[in-house]
């Protein structure tokens, strides 16, 4: 009695297939081996500015959950962007299917429960986002690791939206004063290595920024992310 088997093979393996760029020589994630990092010498210190209060929506676009900052002005300096100023442009979490496996960066072959994405566009150099997103110095993205423990207040103003679009496409909008600042974390230590975007297109354009101290978030926040995405909602 032979059990039919299909194998569906979809996603990294695949990838290669419909996006040249999965095949390159600086393809995010990674696995941060410590050991190897060397020290960050002489840069200079990386330094942030968002706006508070402005309208912010938050869209399911089929593979975590983004928020968009709508144009509202931000910065991030320093560090090692050279003398170019970027802004904000969205920001987003990835989500294992079980709890302790959903970062994306591993370090020292660890996963943690999440990551937090913040994605900035360089605007010194480029004229939009899309055209930022296609060069190798056009994006830099801060990383937060983020593990179980208490509560993010922060991070809740999202979590809480999250009944509201269940499924692919939908979107709300939301003018809670939110300070993407407040999840960071405390110490602004970090790693940084020219990677890429770490889903397709896969574009090699982003200045990887990942801190070293990871952020709380709650068992509750975690499963509520889960829940979504287990059950095929794919939030
Ligand atoms: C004009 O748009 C071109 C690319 C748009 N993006 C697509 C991704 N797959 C993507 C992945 C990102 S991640 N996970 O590396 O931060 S950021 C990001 S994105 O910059 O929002
Ligand atoms: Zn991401």
């Amino acid at each position: 009695y032979l059990v039919p088997v299909v194998i569906l093979i979809v996603g990294p393996a695949t990838w290669v297939e419909k996006f040249p760029e999965a095949r390159g020589t600086r393809q995010s994630p990674v696995d941060i081996v410590t050991s190897r990092a060397s020290s960050g010498g002489s840069a200079p210190p990386l330094v942030w500015r968002y706006s508070v209060n402005h309208p912010r929506s938050v869209v399911n676009p089929g593979y975590c959950w983004r928020v968009d900052e709508n144009g509202y002005d931000s910065e991030l300096r320093g560090g090692p962007l050279g003398s170019d100023v970027y802004k904000l442009q969205q920001w987003h979490c990835h989500w294992g299917s079980v709890n302790g496996e959903g970062s994306e960066h591993t370090v020292d072959g660890r996963a943690f429960s999440g990551e937090l994405h913040l994605v900035h566009w360089n605007t010194s150099k480029y004229n939009s986002f899309t055209e930022a997103a296609g060069q190798p110095d056009g994006l830099a993205v801060l990383g937060v690791l983020l593990m179980v423990g208490s509560k993010h207040d922060e991070l809740d103003k999202v979590v809480r939206l999250l009944p509201y679009i269940q499924h692919k496409g939908d979107k709300v909008t939301f003018s809670e004063p939110l300070n993407p600042a407040n999840l960071l974390p405390k110490r602004i230590a970090y790693w940084t290595y020219p990677g890429s975007l770490t889903t397709p297109p896969c574009t090699e354009s982003v200045t990887w920024i990942l801190f070293k101290e990871p952020v709380q978030v709650s068992a509750e926040q975690v499963r509520l992310n889960l829940c979504y995405y287990v059950n095929g909602k794919n939030v």
